[in-house]
């Protein structure tokens, strides 16, 4: 349970950055369920998952163009800011640092120049990462010396430019940081899991599956970052920025914070779950050490180049699917009242669900 309700106040009007994506559009829907009156605005680069409801208006935004991400700011007016944009995992440094770092500092440039009373960044929770065991950390982990690659370097980077905005101008920031986001709509957890069925594959099973891991069903992540925003607002009208020498675990404003289902689970059995709804029930016959799983990866990557396809196994699949990485969502539930209203078990029902029905209308169109 929460340990208090804190104070907040209701959202009158919000961007949503990123507003068409996974996380974003299931920001807006949030929104306009716990915030019914709130403007919302959600600008994308690329406009699709659009609802129609006279609350919601979308527009076009490269945050990578500081005129193009000031005009969205200057003509929504929103009180709130909440910056989920990013590219997806997998592609390299240089769209990055584009994206994520430049575009960040331009949305703080934009919303410190025309007023912005508040701003929550989407982060992630692999800014703590470097593959070393992440045992139930909070946020006094630091950023690793060597970052584990560059999309969680830049997501760091970014994230540091979203807090030191922190009582720029009046205006208040946090970052969120959750884990392995799923659910209706996700492009990259779940699809994966899938595909490895799909292609039968489940037999196979890396490492001996004793590494507890978090997930973050999506809606509990939206309003996690609604949350955020309408606790910040009454601060913003009440106490204003918090003295950054307060310890980082009591104040929101400034400072980052961990969102997760706050159910770890054993990788592999959440991968079974999945499988189970796609009829096989006895996966993970063939266990391989995370030591072979390397050396196999490493082969199939050498292999996939000289080929020039996409390997099916890599070094980092191997690595993550054998890490302990799971989060203390404390901070989370005292500062934010932050409960996941969706059990992990519920969440991959209505997830399984979603993605059977988008099967099933693929498979009448053709
Ligand atoms: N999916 C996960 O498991 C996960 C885990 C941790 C953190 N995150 C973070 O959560 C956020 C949302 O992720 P998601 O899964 O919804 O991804 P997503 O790809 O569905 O959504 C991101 C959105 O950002 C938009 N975007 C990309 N570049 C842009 C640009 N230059 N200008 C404007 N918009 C741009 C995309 O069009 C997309 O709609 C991201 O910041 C991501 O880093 C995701």
């Amino acid at each position: 349970m929460a340990s208090s309700t804190p104070n907040q106040t209701p959202i009158e009007s919000c961007l949503v950055i990123g507003g068409c994506g996974f996380l974003g559009s299931a920001i807006v829907t949030s929104l306009l369920s716990k915030h019914p009156k709130c403007r919302i605005t959600a600008a994308d680069i690329r406009l699709t998952n659009q609802l129609s409801n006279s609350n919601v208006t979308y527009v076009t935004v490269d945050i990578t163009d500081l005129g193009s991400i000031t005009s969205v700011v200057e003509n929504a007016k929103p009180q709130v800011v909440i910056h989920t944009a990013s590219p997806v995992h997998g592609l390299g440094r240089e769209i990055y640092m584009k994206v994520n770092v430049d575009g960040t500092k331009n949305v703080v440039k934009a919303c410190e120049s025309t007023g912005v009373k508040v701003m929550v960044y989407t982060s992630s929770a692999g800014v703590v990462y470097d593959g070393s065991p992440l045992i139930n950390v909070d946020e006094t982990e630091p950023f690793p010396i060597v970052p584990y690659d560059s999309y969680n370097e830049s997501k760091a980077i970014a994230e540091t430019v979203a807090l030191e905005a922190n009582g720029s101008n009046g205006m208040l920031t946090t970052a969120l940081r959750p884990a392995g986001i799923f659910g209706p709509g996700d492009r990259q957890v779940v699809p994966g899991f899938i595909n490895v069925a799909k292609n039968r594959q489940t037999q196979w099973q890396l490492g001996n599956n004793t590494n507890l891991f978090d997930f973050t069903y999506i809606d509990n992540l939206a309003i996690a970052h609604i949350l955020a925003a309408s606790v910040l607002l009454h601060q913003q009208s009440t106490t204003g920025v918090t003295d950054p020498s307060v310890d980082q675990k009591k104040h929101l404003d400034g400072t980052s914070i961990f969102i997760t289902n706050g159910q770890p689970v054993y990788f592999w059995d959440f991968a079974k779950a999945i499988w189970c709804h796609y009829g096989v029930y006895d996966a993970g016959s063939i266990v391989l050490s995370r030591n072979m799983g390397l050396v196999i990866a490493g082969l199939a990557e050498t292999f996939s180049k000289l080929m020039g396809r996409e390997p099916g196994l890599t070094r980092f699949r191997v690595k993550f699917s054998c890490a302990h990485r799971y989060f203390d969502i404390r901070k989370a539930k005292e500062l934010l009242g932050y409960e996941p209203e969706v059990s992990l078990t519920e969440g991959l029902r209505r997830c399984i669900e979603w993605f059977k029905a988008e099967e099933e209308k693929a498979a009448e169109k053709k």
